[in-house]
């Protein structure tokens, strides 16, 4: 399935790293309660926002390597990605979180086992409070998880997740390509791109509930994605923020129609530090909000090698390693992962 698979998996998941029952809250509970951080930076809200990019344009392929080492993350339009698509995608998770929770804890992610399932994020027990959070990751086949939901009535779920993953992997490769081209790197000779053999690849249906105390409250902790690059649909409701340095915290205002593209950890280091992984957070919210990200990364045997060359550096600035060993440090250190590998 995958090295994304094994992400955290040995991060201590507690029995209070559950869900809420949220509908049934009206105050923030002390669990949840992460003070002012979520505000610490009120001013960077109001600076602009990350580029917005059409794949159409003329231009694109610059805007983007443009954008990979300014702020490491961009809007994008004219991706063809459907418009029915992403609202059955919306329509589906819906449903999915509209559920009594007694239903949705029969999917529950196990302890040690695969990503898939209902819960908290995995990086949960990295922090002493709760986030203001539920989510269902899918990897592989999302039949087994969606049986346990609708045990008659799952088709519907997992043919449009099915779809949708497939749509974004097209999509997903042409951003690779573009990317890797930049750093010099032939795609044609990049075995995983033309096999897709061994990929990591999940799919997180992210759901922040109604929080009575949004500002006392955080919807995912700051962090950056394991992945090279993270394919974001993001709802009307605004929530996403990146750090950005010299600005602080800078919304990602959600655009009608457009998806946000995130570059991970895996890039970065094959750009020898150049391309930024993007440091982001979300906040909690007086209404709903949903996201769905779709993250990519090769296989766990792939080995990640900075890039050498006058634009890049003659000096490698992180260790060469697996996919695999990174996400192993990643689960150890969390943030401090690429300052364990930097030489
Ligand atoms: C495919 C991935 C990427 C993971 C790990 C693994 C499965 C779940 C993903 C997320 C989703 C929510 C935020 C995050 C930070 C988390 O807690 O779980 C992500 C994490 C990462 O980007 O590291
Ligand atoms: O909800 C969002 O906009 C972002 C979610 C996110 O960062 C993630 O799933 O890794
Ligand atoms: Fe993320």
């Amino acid at each position: 399935m995958g090295a994304l698979a094994e992400s955290y998996k040995d991060t201590l998941l507690e029995p209070q790293h559950i869900p809420l029952d949220y509908g049934s809250v009206h105050t923030l509970p002390d669990s949840h309660v992460w003070l002012d951080e979520s505000n610490e930076s009120p001013s960077g809200v109001h600076s602009t926002g990350p580029p917005l990019i059409d794949l159409a344009d003329p231009d694109a392929e610059r805007l983007i390597i443009q954008a990979c080492e300014t702020w490491g993350v961009f809007q994008l339009i004219g991706h063809g990605i459907p418009t029915k698509l992403m609202e059955a995608v919306q329509s589906e998770a819906e449903k999915l979180f509209d559920l009594p929770v007694d239903q949705k804890m029969k999917a529950l992610r196990s302890p040690g086992g695969s990503q898939s399932g209902y819960g908290l994020p995995p990086i949960s027990p990295f922090f002493e409070k709760l986030m203001w959070h539920e989510g269902y990751h899918i990897m592989g086949s999302p039949i087994d998880h969606a049986k346990l939901l609708w045990p008659n009535d799952y088709q519907g779920f997992c043919d449009t997740m099915v779809h949708y993953r497939s749509q974004l992997k097209a999509l997903t490769e042409q951003l690779i390509c573009i990317i890797l081209k930049s750093l010099n790197i032939n795609p044609e000779e990049v075995a995983w791109l033309k096999e897709s053999q061994g990929l990591s690849i999940g799919l997180q249906l992210n759901c922040y509930p109604a929080c009575p105390d949004p500002t006392r409250a955080m919807g995912i902790a700051p962090h950056t994605d394991t992945s090279l690059i993270t394919i974001l649909q993001q709802s009307k409701v605004s929530g996403l923020q990146v750090f950005k340095d010299g600005a602080g915290w800078v919304l990602v205002q959600p655009v009608l129609g457009a998806i946000t593209v995130n570059l991970g950890d895996f890039f970065h280091i094959l750009s020898n530090g150049v391309f930024t992984t993007v440091r982001h957070r979300v906040v909690a919210t007086q209404v709903r909000r949903l996201s769905f990200a779709y993250f990519y990364a090769p296989p766990g045997d792939f080995i990640v090698s900075p890039v050498l060359s006058k634009d890049f550096g003659e000096v490698p600035r992180y260790q060469t390693l697996s996919v695999k060993e990174f996400v192993g440090i990643k689960g150890k250190h969390f943030e401090k992962a690429l300052s364990v590998i930097q030489n």
